[in-house]
């Protein structure tokens, strides 16, 4: 059954202020539009209007970990954050490492029905770093995977880097690297290192671990003519190569998380495990470079890394707690905050880092389009005046570590709709 919906005077791209007529799954009409019988009436007084959001770097924990969260409710917080798609990280048990696992997650997230779930596929068998995965049959599957990643591991052996990336060129997939070099920070290392790390005792993650990674692979994309993508994306040094290569032509686009953009190292200084994340948390120095960054288009999008955990994974002494924060439903309201008030960025901007940009990236035809008559009813309504105290007893996801309960945050999801049907209507889900 088709359903209509006008959405009335939003500011598209927070520029101008039209009317927009959602119907058949399409953006049917826009500018000032009288209302036609039967439609639903959304009134977008104040509201910003952008393309919805689509998410380079999630994990919905199903198969394996139902209990820290599903595709079903992964799909939920991802539709309250304003998402209309996500790429859902391959590091499940088992991990998504065949065509029948892609096919499987693609299903589920069919079945949820709140964004379009996309499986990425393991680079490696078992993310083991060894032999490659399925790749291509993967991508050929009902799933089409075209993004691969071993992400919670680092694709360490440049052999077998190399031999991925030559292989998604053939079809025009992209190799997401989670940049850690396990010599100069093994599985424990768990805080930036530097003055901090050795005062509390904790295992030092040096920058330095991420950016030798990041420059052995824009090297490997430049030699194979390949697409690389360096996932969260943590430091200056980083920054710079990134800079550097793309200088030079090379293919390679990055991401940031909210959490990097925002949150620095010293909040470790309680051993809270809520802070505790892969890559760690890094000085205002860093902060500050990514921000710039993102800004300049150096660093291409805004990824959430969202990554649920059970209370009894993270409620352990700092070194033993799992590493991981919740990101779907606070990723718009941390940017509008950082990069949007702060003069950093416009709305449109934020449109293109967190929608058009990594739908580019991931190869999604039919998201990330712009508001424009004809294409794809994606989109999502944010409110830039609202402030938000985040409470993590209210996230829909099913996990709660949360790192940004109890702040204060700028502009909030009013309204999310996937191909013309709500899924959120005032900032709440509209199916329970
Ligand atoms: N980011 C994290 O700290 N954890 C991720 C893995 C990852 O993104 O590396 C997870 O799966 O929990
Ligand atoms: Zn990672
Ligand atoms: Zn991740």
């Amino acid at each position: 059954m088709s359903e209509t919906t006008l959405v009335k005077g939003a500011s598209l791209y927070g520029d101008r202020t039209a009317d927009l007529l959602l119907r058949d799954g399409v953006i049917a009409e826009i500018g000032s539009i009288s209302t036609p019988d039967g439609a639903r009436i959304v009134d977008a007084d104040g509201l910003i209007a952008l393309p919805g959001l689509v998410d380079l770097h999630t994990h919905l924990r199903e198969p394996g970990r139902e209990d820290a969260e599903t595709i079903l409710t992964g799909s939920r917080a991802a539709a309250v954050g304003g998402y209309t798609a996500v790429l859902a990280m391959a590091n499940t048990s088992p991990v998504t490492d065949t065509a029948e696992a892609a096919e499987r997650v693609h299903d589920l997230g069919r079945a949820a029905g709140l964004v379009d779930v996309h499986p990425v596929g393991a680079v490696t068998g078992g993310l083991g770093g060894e032999e490659l995965a399925e790749l291509g049959l993967m991508h050929r599957s009902r799933a089409r995977v075209s993004v691969f990643s071993d992400d919670g591991r680092c694709v360490a052996d440049a052999r077998v880097m190399r031999r991925a990336l030559e292989y998604v060129k053939a079809f025009g997939g992209v190799v997401s690297q989670h940049a850690q070099d396990p010599s100069l920070a093994g599985p424990t290392s768990c805080c930036h290192e530097g003055e901090l790390s050795g005062r509390l005792g904790l295992p030092g993650w040096p920058g330095i671990a991420e950016e030798v990674v990041v420059a052995r692979d824009v090297m490997l994309a430049r030699h194979t003519g390949s697409r690389v993508h360096v996932a969260h994306a943590s430091t200056a040094g980083t920054v710079e190569v990134l800079r550097w290569a793309k200088s030079l032509g090379i293919e390679v686009t990055a991401e940031v998380t909210p959490h990097h953009l925002l949150l620095t190292t010293d909040l470790l200084a309680g051993y809270d495990p809520t802070y505790k994340v892969n890559p760690p948390l890094r000085p205002q120095e860093d902060v500050d470079a990514l921000r710039a960054a993102l800004a300049d288009g150096t660093i291409d999008a805004v990824a959430t890394d969202h990554a649920p955990h059970a209370r009894h994974d993270k409620e352990h002494a700092f070194v033993d707690a799992a590493f991981g924060m919740l990101g779907l439903e606070t990723a718009l309201p941390v940017v509008a905050s950082v990069m949007v008030s702060s003069g950093l960025m416009t709305w449109a901007e934020v449109a293109r880092v967190m929608s058009s940009t990594p739908a580019a990236i991931a190869g999604l035809g039919s998201q990330g389009r712009p508001l424009e008559v004809g294409q794809p009813a994606n989109l999502v309504l944010v409110d830039p005046a609202a402030t938000l105290v985040v409470d993590r007893e209210r996230s829909v996801s099913l996990s709660r570590n949360n790192p940004w309960h109890g702040r204060t945050l700028g502009a909030s999801v009013v309204a999310t709709f996937l191909r013309g049907r709500p899924t959120v209507l005032g900032g709440e889900l509209t199916e329970p």
